[in-house]
């Protein structure tokens, strides 16, 4: 059945509907239709549809929450003839269930719902490497935009706070106004330094000497990875102590681009990370993670996280007897070491020396953030903010095209 209907252009229009037969001869509705000319056909399960309707009986409006359990989808979700399907004026379709109920979906919330957006991911991050970010975003605590700093943050991974109180409290203020923290053993906020005192306590980790430590996500031993990592230095050392980020998204593409193979292997090798504290070692602090892969990605392909600490990875339980286990361990360390250089490669590094009255933000799925080695004091304070309450504040400041992809 052809339905012609006079739209002002740029609408979806309906163009034909059947049933169609995915796994019984009526479980399906295909769906012809046409945006801006271009036409297109969707086969949408009748139990997808059952499970969207969106009638009082189904979902509840002023929660956004399905009232259905999905024990009985698939009996509520039977349509026997043609007649219980009717497309209307507004290019709504209306479905007259078998137990009497009724549902009516338009066809741009339809659309809307059942395809998906991750193939524009990409448009919305802008990734870079040392050529393409000049310089780390910037943006000013005395008119605190936060829809520029969220729009940076999902943009680049990064964003620095300047004209910040140069305290330890100030910092702490600035970050619970922005995003509820992400507390973790270290604490809600932390103060440390190169010289332990009882206010700036140390941890049995490299970050409380002063070394340099080569480019790493933190957090890698927990499930719930820290979403974003704050820094402050309070007081710079005297010489040394940069901060030096690379976005590992990049070098995630670039090694999916160059090396398909060994990213394929990092996206389905699950390894381990551990924090062990005390003596014997774990004895007080024992973090480890569930095995996970080093690039996370969705179901479009898009890099969603990547987990990258070689200092923290826990032993790489992966032999048997099986030999084949022995040669799935050569391929990982084949693709962690070309990974590892991409993340190490100065071409991939941008520096930036942090001083009093700015404060770093950084996405700890993305950014990998090293520190130079330095000589004399340095005092540092910071936090872990939730990444999840970032995303949910930040949704509806940003502007609807980046909002919905991420
Ligand atoms: C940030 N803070 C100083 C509290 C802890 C630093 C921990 C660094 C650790 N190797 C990791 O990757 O998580
Ligand atoms: O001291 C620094 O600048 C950063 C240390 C570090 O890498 C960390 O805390 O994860």
């Amino acid at each position: 059945m052809v339905i012609q209907r006079r739209l002002a252009s740029g609408f979806t229009r309906v163009l034909n509907w059947n049933f169609s037969s995915l796994r019984s001869k009526t479980d399906a509705l295909k769906i012809e239709y046409e945006i801006e000319g271009k036409k297109s056909e969707l086969t949408v399960p009748f139990v997808w549809l059952r499970d969207h309707c969106t009638s009082s009986k189904c979902f509840h409006a002023p929660t956004n929450q399905r009232k259905a359990n999905c024990t009985d989808l698939f009996s509520r979700s039977k349509v026997e003839r043609k007649d219980q399907v009717k497309l209307s004026e507004n290019n709504s379709i209306f479905i007259d269930w078998i137990d009497g109920h009724r549902s009516e979906f338009h066809i741009d919330e339809l659309l809307g719902k059942a395809i998906s957006k991750n193939q524009c991911v990409k448009s919305v991050r802008k990734l870079w490497n040392h050529a393409e970010l000049e310089k780390v975003p910037e943006i000013s605590s005395k008119s605190l935009d936060l829809k520029k700093f969220s729009e940076n943050l999902v943009k680049y991974g990064v964003v620095v706070i300047n004209d910040v109180k140069p305290t330890a409290e100030g910092t702490e203020q600035l970050c619970k106004s922005l995003v509820p923290v992400h507390d973790t053993f270290f604490g809600q906020f932390w103060v440390f330094s190169n010289s332990a005192t009882e206010d700036e306590p140390a941890y049995e980790d490299t970050a409380y000497g002063n070394d340099g430590i080569g480019p790493h996500t933190d957090g890698t031993y927990f499930n719930q990875t820290p979403g974003i990592q704050v820094f402050h230095c309070l007081q710079p050392a005297k010489s040394g102590g940069d901060t030096v980020l690379v976005d590992s998204f990049h070098c995630a593409e670039k090694l999916k681009n160059e090396h398909p193979a060994d990213f394929e292997t990092l996206v389905n090798t699950k390894i381990s990370h551990h924090y062990l504290e005390g003596s014997p070692p774990g004895s007080s602090i024992c973090s480890v993670s569930l095995e996970k892969p080093v690039i996370e990605i969705d179901s479009s392909g898009n890099i969603t996280q990547v987990r990258f600490n070689p200092y923290d990875r826990a032993p790489f339980n992966c032999l048997s007897s099986n030999k084949s286990d022995s040669l799935k361990a050569i391929q990982f360390y084949e693709a962690y070491d070309k990974f590892s250089r991409l993340c190490h490669s100065a071409e991939n590094a941008v520096k930036i020396s942090l001083q009093p009255g700015s404060v770093i933000f950084i996405d700890n799925f993305r950014v990998l953030h090293s520190r130079t080695a330095f000589q004399g004091y340095r005092k540092m304070c910071g936090c872990y903010l939730s990444r999840d309450n970032f995303y949910a504040k930040a949704r509806p400041f940003l502007s609807k095209n980046i909002a919905q992809f991420v």
